[in-house]
């Protein structure tokens, strides 16, 4: 992975995984067997994504740390970063002489069908939102696509009148699609290729997969509705 980084680290944009990035082959790691044959490669290895929110966590604790924290989880896809997030800031926080109090709340929302945002946010339960005004907001999203869901998500919010908002997304696609909405703390950024595993899934399918792989064309048939 090392010879795909761009030349000089900008830690804003994350791991940068460039175009060509071939991803790893799937024989050299364990996957479930469910999914042989519906899978082109490896994109992230299991270690490496939890080696970079370790990282991650430092750098929010860095800077936000001295405030008590509302983590936010975006539902569905959020919820594997989104733990082993709040783990690593947890940790921190107990080693460190000032102890940080964090409360963590969960939203789901939903725009996606098969390999595609339907453009149109689903906020799915009765969250109260009135919970978060004055708090710290930390929102932990699993991957800005578009960017349209943390858009929505950020005007739904406004009204609430949080003290502070912040957002980390795992992953930060590259696309022509997005409207270059950037998170505060990113943990990759990637081309635009579909990618399942750590939760995120097509069509529900994959969120049980270690490993950020991408799916290919036998596999978004197989599981297209
Ligand atoms: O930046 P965007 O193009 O808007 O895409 C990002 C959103 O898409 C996915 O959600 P999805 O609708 O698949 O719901 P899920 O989290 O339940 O999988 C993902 O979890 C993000 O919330
Ligand atoms: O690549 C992706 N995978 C899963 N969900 C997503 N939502 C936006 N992009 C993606």
């Amino acid at each position: 992975m090392a010879g795909s980084s761009e030349k000089a680290p900008d830690s804003g944009r994350g791991v940068v995984l460039l175009d060509n990035w071939p991803g790893y082959d799937l024989d050299l790691f364990t996957y479930p067997q469910h999914y042989y044959g519906d899978l082109e490669c490896v994109f992230i290895p299991h270690g490496i994504i939890v080696d970079r929110i370790e990282r991650l966590a430092k750098d929010i604790m860095k800077d936000i740390g001295c405030h008590d924290i509302l983590v936010l989880c975006v539902l569905k896809g959020g919820y594997k970063f989104c733990a082993d997030l709040v783990e690593h800031l947890k940790n921190i926080s107990r080693n460190s002489d000032r102890f940080v109090s964090m409360k963590v709340d969960f939203i789901r929302l939903k725009s996606y069908k098969n390999d595609r945002s339907m453009g149109e946010l689903q906020i799915i339960g009765d969250e109260d939102l009135s919970t978060l005004t004055g708090k710290n907001v930390l929102i932990v999203e699993d991957v800005v696509g578009t960017g349209r869901t943390m858009k929505a998500l950020l005007s739904s919010i406004e009204k609430y009148k949080p003290n502070m908002v912040k957002i980390a997304s795992l992953l930060v696609k590259r696309t022509a699609r997005s409207d270059s909405f950037r998170p505060d703390y990113a943990g990759f950024e990637i081309p635009d290729v579909f990618v399942v595993g750590y939760a995120l899934d097509y069509n529900e399918y994959f969120r049980d997969l270690n490993h950020i792989c991408v799916i290919n064309e036998h596999g978004k048939e197989k599981y297209r509705i």
